[in-house]
């Protein structure tokens, strides 16, 4: 039996042992505000057992992590047409460049990009009569946990200075790809991003990808065949440019978010979330990436 207590103490006194954490987040100015000391990881086993070290009940801006979410309540919604909207292949570029959208006409890479991911806003928007409710209710479900909300502040922020979002959406619009208003959608994705999570309360919602699509409540949220799906484009597209390298060092799915988390899950055993706001130069968390490797290397888990 893996001893994973033992294995997350190390880890953490590695991160905080760790002197150069990486780089804040600016580019979203309220995201400027977190504390770079902060480390958190939190992990579910497969019996539902949690097991957690740092800072893993304090909440955090989730950021592209909801990118998941989304994905799955849109998948569920539209079933396999989705994919003619998007696309399932790796971009290769960082999250928010736009070259391939213009060479692609409009249809995005996939859905954990940003130009994905506003396309799945979009489907949201005209499949919900309150897109920004339903999308909570339908985390809070997940989660069993009705304290989860947005970051309004956050939101806020974003849509002050998220030009290359407008510029991605306004892209994707001329070829005809988004069915709404770009302020519209683009207001959705905000507060998507903006959702304000722990690792403990990101551990029991990720579970289900861990869990062949059931929740720590034993509701079945996603079909096996859909958490294959979803757990195959986290493999090969949650890291945006880095997604080699995180399979290459961690070996499991998962997604990142420029608020410093990061969710990993091996099918069948456990879910993870790291949580350390500085960022390396891919936009991925640091010592998250460092943690994770650790966390595989030790207990020898990985889906390799
Ligand atoms: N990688 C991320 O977490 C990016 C999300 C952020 N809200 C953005 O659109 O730029």
């Amino acid at each position: 039996m893996v001893d994973f207590q033992n294995i997350l103490d190390a880890i953490t006194l590695e991160a905080n042992n760790t002197l150069d954490k990486g780089k804040i987040a600016s580019y979203i100015p309220e995201l400027a505000c977190a504390d770079k000391n902060k480390f958190g990881i939190a992990l579910l086993d497969k019996n539902g057992t949690l097991f957690s070290a740092g800072d893993t009940k304090e909440q955090f801006s989730v950021q592209s992590m909801t990118k998941v979410l989304t994905l799955s309540m849109a998948f569920d919604l539209l079933g396999d047409n989705l994919w003619e909207l998007v696309g399932v292949e790796p971009s290769g570029d960082p999250f928010n460049h736009l070259s391939l959208l213009e060479q692609e006409n409009g249809k995005p890479r996939n859905p954990l990009i940003n130009a994905g991911a506003i396309v799945v806003s979009d489907i949201l928007v005209s499949k919900l009569k309150n897109p920004r409710a339903e999308f909570l209710k339908y985390v809070q479900g997940i989660a069993n946990d009705s304290s989860i909300g947005y970051d309004v502040s956050v939101a806020e922020s974003e849509k002050r200075t998220g030009f290359r979002n407008y510029a991605a959406a306004y892209l994707i619009k001329s070829f005809g790809n988004l069915e709404n208003d770009v302020e519209t959608v683009l207001d959705f994705y905000f507060h998507q991003c903006s959702l304000s999570m722990s690792c403990e309360q990101l551990v029991n919602t990720f579970y289900i990808f861990a869990n062949r699509g059931k929740c720590l409540q034993d509701n079945q949220h996603l079909s096996l065949s859909q958490i294959k799906r979803i757990n195959a484009i986290m493999l090969s597209c949650g890291f945006y440019d880095e997604a080699g390298e995180f399979g290459f060092r961690v070996g499991l799915p998962g997604k990142s978010g420029v608020g410093g988390g990061i969710v990993a899950l091996l099918p069948d055993n456990f879910c993870v979330v790291t949580w350390s706001p500085g960022l390396n130069e891919k936009g991925n968390s640091k010592l998250g990436l460092q943690a994770l490797e650790k966390l595989t290397t030790d207990s020898g888990l990985s889906i390799f």
